[in-house]
């Protein structure tokens, strides 16, 4: 396996690179899709308005649109939905009208209901002031005006708002996690049987996938044959995905096969082991002219200190959007001590409150128990004496 940085990479290190992997090789490429499927994505072009909002001169209450001084001779009714009229009001006259529908041309404000005084004969009066609740063409929006530039990850609001301006579908990244799950004693349901153990880690990456603006496929799961891992590895890559984890495999044992298999298919080594606790046998390499591997360590703890450390950095520079792990807080006092490793970073489970971050025990890198029930993790390096510590966030 051709090696760039060799050794085990310090902590920040290893992420940095994993930003820098998906930076080098990224961002992915784009897709037109349905608004129902666009959820998730990250705009790959800015986002035009195809239509004012609003597109004409409209009411924003009930009540009675009106000319001028009053009091106002109401004349007809206008609901939401109606075609824009070219019959102009007169002053002193009224129409009634509906939140949203157009309002005639000549309207200077809208009276709502319940402020207008019946005044018989067909006629309104009561206090208003010029353009009272009317929403004025393009006083939101403008047609063509960019409302959203790329690199937005796609939110509800998101969506309902290129519903609102007309868009049906939507330009956008979201790149593709392959998933190899290895391990012959690995079960993928039910309750495991003795030496059996089920798989913690497929579970995790879909939202760990969403998270960062990709979108993880389902398992496939292998057993522990080092050719095996290979040839899925480099079926894995032909079906054209962004990246591939490879759950398992990563360390010495005599079943553990990824860093073979990687040097067989002739691999550039990224990252070879991160100086972190848990979580060291973790690595990221790129296949030939293919995707990035991210060698996640059995361990379930492991695991995901290795998606935070890895993946979630080189799935969201691929979507061409900010590490979701780097979120706020950034910082936070450690409200319990904590004790370094000697020379590995520790990441610690934390839970925050305010300003303050609460260990939350339990931490072992065969349990989730831990991070479970965290915002995230303390980063601890060696030598470290606290109160204040880097904070990576974990989804929640
Ligand atoms: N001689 C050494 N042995 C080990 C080292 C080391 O440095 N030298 N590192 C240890 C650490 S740390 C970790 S983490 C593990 C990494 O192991 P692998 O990535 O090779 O994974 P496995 O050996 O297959 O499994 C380890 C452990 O995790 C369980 N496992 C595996 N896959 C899953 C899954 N999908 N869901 C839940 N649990 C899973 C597996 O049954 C093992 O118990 O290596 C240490 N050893
Ligand atoms: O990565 Mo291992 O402890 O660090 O389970």
């Amino acid at each position: 396996m051709a090696r760039r940085e060799g050794a085990t990479a310090a902590w920040d290190r290893a992420r940095a690179a994993a930003r820098e992997l998906g930076e080098r090789t990224g961002p992915s490429a784009p897709r037109r899709v349905p608004l129902a499927e666009a959820l998730g994505a990250t705009l790959a072009a800015d986002l035009p308005a195809l239509v004012g909002i609003p597109d004409c001169d409209t009411s924003a209450m009930d009540g009675y649109a009106v000319c001028g001084p009053g009091p106002w001779r109401v004349t007809g009714r206008v609901l939401a939905g109606a075609a824009p009229t070219a019959d102009a009001l007169a002053p002193g006259t009224a129409v009634e009208i509906a939140t949203g529908a157009p309002v005639p041309p000549g309207t200077t404000s809208v009276l709502p209901y319940e402020h207008a005084r019946e005044e018989g004969g067909g006629a309104v009066s009561g206090e208003t002031e010029p353009d009272r609740h009317v929403r004025r063409a393009g006083e939101d929006t403008r047609p063509g005006d960019v409302v959203l530039k790329q690199g937005a990850p796609v939110t509800p609001a998101v969506l309902g708002l290129a519903a609102s301006l007309g868009h049906d579908a939507l330009r956008v990244r979201r790149p593709v996690l392959a998933v190899l799950v290895t391990g012959d004693e690995v079960v993928r349901t039910g309750v495991p049987g003795p030496g059996r153990v089920r798989d913690a880690i497929g579970p995790m990456l879909p939202g760990l996938a969403d998270w960062a603006g990709a979108r993880a496929e389902p398992p496939v799961f292998l057993g522990d044959v080092r050719e095996g891992l290979a040839d899925a590895l480099r079926s894995a890559a032909g079906s054209g995905p962004d990246a591939v984890a490879v759950c398992g495999a990563s360390s010495k044992g005599p079943a553990d096969h990824l860093r073979s298999a990687l040097g067989d298919l002739g691999a550039e080594t990224v990252v070879d082991g991160v100086a972190c606790r848990p979580g060291h046998p973790q690595l990221l390499a790129r296949l030939p002219d293919g995707p990035a591997v991210v060698g996640l360590p059995g361990n379930p703890g492991a695991a995901l200190v290795a998606a935070v450390t890895l993946l979630a950095p080189l799935l969201s520079a691929l979507a061409g959007r900010p590490d979701p792990a780097a979120a706020a807080p950034g910082r936070a006092e450690l409200s319990a001590p904590v004790r370094p490793h000697p020379v590995d970073t520790r990441l610690v489970a934390v839970r925050l409150t305010g300003s303050a971050a609460e260990p939350v025990g339990h931490d072992r890198p065969g349990s989730l128990r831990s991070p479970a029930a965290a915002d995230g993790y303390a980063v601890i390096p060696p030598g470290w004496s606290g109160p204040l510590a880097e904070i990576v966030r974990l989804p929640r």
